[in-house]
């Protein structure tokens, strides 16, 4: 070899691109080029004349100058994978070296380890396929089937590999797949005749980079009845849901109107006049009057003529959940604001109420802690629950409602000044029953009817003693006493009447001591007297008013007063008097 033609040469071995090192018939490195010193990680200085050991420990080389035989390898140098192809230099038939071309193996390792993963996908994929529970078929854009599940073909009564490579309607004649695949549009939820069977499925277009390559089809429901009964759980489920809607509707909506509230005296009509005009403006609502009076019905009927009638109506009994329920119960409580929350946490009744009514009932009885609490939402109109520092905004009408002499508490300080002008913006009291003595008569019939619908009672009238007992009666108890009184009553009497036997024993005593005393008597026989008069001349008048006054020698609306004071108005014929 010449000079000039050794350095052309190594100029070819500096330029190329893969490792080249040589070694003398001594094992020593008589050769590197700058990629094999790249590759090895040493200088030149530490590779020529060193032995090839040195360089590259595992080095094979010497082996192929001992072998005279040539080889290709993948090696490790350092922590890099590289692939070497070794050749003995032969000089007239005398082996005077050996040469090692080697290349970077990394990047070939690193696609060998990518082809890997997908081929571990690609196991995978096809397990999930196989082991699909139901029957899965693909076909190509010609309807060719190209896969499908073991299970399809148990079904379809035939072997995978007889199925493959054939087209669709082959091996099921009713199959659109070959369609799906050539129009692109999908099929969900189709009803197929499937070997006499009707089965639900859907077919998908399959698409690659846009283009329609085929179709895969699934069986969703071997048998549709498997899906009626799916449908049929689902109707029955959602029954329930509604049931329980309509419930909780229920419990939240109004009971009763303005025409459940039975009464004829002016005092009650006066009270329900104001009581409607509450209902249709926008403020905030105060009930008064004694207990039994009838405050929780007169809320019931605010609500149901205001315009949130149709909003959930929400009572709070103020007086009746203990104190230390009464934030939650009234805020409501995130989950984990306290030992024993409920998961999810809880609305509290403000929440529950927003857009339509909260009826605070014997708000005289909050505690004083509450009242802050309470007045605050009321000025702010935003609830926080507890446990959470998020406000929610309030649209809510507050009625509220109280027995209690709100301005003695306030006086005494167990009611906050600014939460009673708060609350008393539009106050309507309800007259205690004894301000309302015509009325009854009216509601023990109108009570005794309805324990007749409620209870299956056969009590409907009231004798005449017990008739002028209850309208001479004070009714400290107001309604709620006369309703229990009654109630008691119905459960005594035997037949068809209500006798004073059968009523409550105080009411019993309270008749004995009257007819004991004998100025009482003496009113009340003369009341009775004049009762059973007009009731004479009216039949006799045949329900017409002037005549019967004619007939007992009083002016008309003489008779229209004492018509009313014995509640004998339209009710001429009835059974109670
Ligand atoms: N005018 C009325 N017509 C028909 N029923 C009435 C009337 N007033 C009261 N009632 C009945 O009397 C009972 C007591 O009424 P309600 O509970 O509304 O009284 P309240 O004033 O809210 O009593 P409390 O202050 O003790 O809570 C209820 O069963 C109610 O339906």
């Amino acid at each position: 070899m010449k000079p000039n033609q050794i350095i052309k040469l190594d100029q070819v071995f500096q330029a190329i691109n893969a490792g080249i090192i040589v070694i003398n018939d001594q094992d020593l490195v008589c050769y590197c080029n700058p990629v094999a010193a790249h590759l090895i990680g040493l200088g030149m200085q530490d590779i020529l004349n060193k032995k090839i050991t040195e360089v590259i420990p595992n080095s094979e080389l010497f082996r192929v100058l001992q072998e005279e035989e040539s080889n290709a390898d993948q090696l490790m140098i350092g922590d890099r994978m590289v692939i070497t192809s070794r050749s003995p230099i032969d000089q007239d038939g005398k082996m005077v070296g050996a040469v090692a071309v080697f290349q970077d193996g990394s990047e070939l390792q690193r696609v060998l380890s990518r082809l890997d993963n997908t081929q571990n996908s690609l196991t995978g994929l096809e397990n999930i396929f196989e082991q699909a529970y139901d029957g899965v078929m693909v076909v190509d854009s010609q309807g060719i089937v190209t896969r499908i599940t073991k299970t399809y073909c148990r079904f379809l009564n035939i072997a995978q590999e007889d199925a493959v490579g054939r087209h669709c309607t082959e091996i099921l004649p009713t199959s659109r797949m070959h369609i799906v695949a050539q129009t692109g549009h999908a099929e969900i939820g189709e009803v197929m005749d499937i070997n006499g069977k009707e089965a639900m499925v859907m077919r998908l277009p399959l698409r690659e980079n846009g283009k329609l390559i085929g179709a895969v089809g699934k069986v969703m429901f071997r048998d549709v009845q498997d899906l009626r009964t799916l449908a049929e759980k689902l109707d029955v489920l959602e029954n329930k849901l509604k049931f329980y809607e309509k419930e909780l509707k229920h419990y939240q909506k109004f009971r009763y109107t303005f025409s459940n509230i039975i009464g004829k005296s002016q005092a009650i009509l006066q009270t329900k006049v104001l009581a409607e005009k509450a209902a249709l403006g926008k403020s905030t609502v105060l009930l008064r009057g004694e207990s039994g009076t009838g405050k929780e019905l007169f809320a019931h009927a605010i609500h149901a003529a205001s315009l949130r009638h149709d909003q959930p109506f929400v009572r709070v009994n103020c007086g009746a959940i203990p104190a230390e329920l009464l934030e939650s119960e009234l805020f409501g409580y995130e989950e984990g604001a306290f030992t024993g929350a409920k998961k999810g946490g809880k609305p509290g009744k403000f929440e529950l109420a927003n857009k339509g009514t909260i009826f605070l009932d014997e708000i005289g009885d909050l505690p004083l802690g509450m009242q802050a609490k309470v007045l605050r939402i009321l000025q702010e109109k935003e609830v926080e629950r507890v446990g959470s520092n998020r406000l929610q905004h309030l649209d809510i009408r507050v009625i509220a409602a109280t027995h209690r002499d709100l301005e003695k508490m306030m006086n005494v300080g167990e009611f906050r000044r600014d939460l009673y002008y708060r609350l008393n913006v539009f106050t309507v009291t309800i007259p205690p029953l004894r301000e309302r003595e015509r009325d009854v008569l009216l509601l023990s019939e109108h009570l005794l009817d309805k324990f007749q619908r409620e209870l299956g009672s056969s009590v409907k009238i009231l004798d005449r003693r017990v008739a002028e007992l209850f309208q001479l009666y004070s009714w400290p108890g107001n309604v709620r006493e006369l309703q229990n009184s009654l109630e008691r009553a119905i459960n005594v009497a035997e037949g068809y009447v209500i006798h004073l036997e059968d009523l409550p024993l105080y009411l019993q005593d309270l008749e004995g001591r009257r007819s004991t005393t004998s100025l009482q008597t003496l009113t009340l026989e003369m009341a009775d007297a004049e009762r059973r008069a007009i009731i004479k001349a009216l039949k006799t008048a045949r329900g017409n008013k002037t005549k019967a006054a004619e007939f007992l020698g009083i002016h008309r609306t003489n008779l229209y007063k004492k018509m009313e004071k014995y509640g004998l108005e339209g009710e001429i014929s009835d059974g109670m008097v």
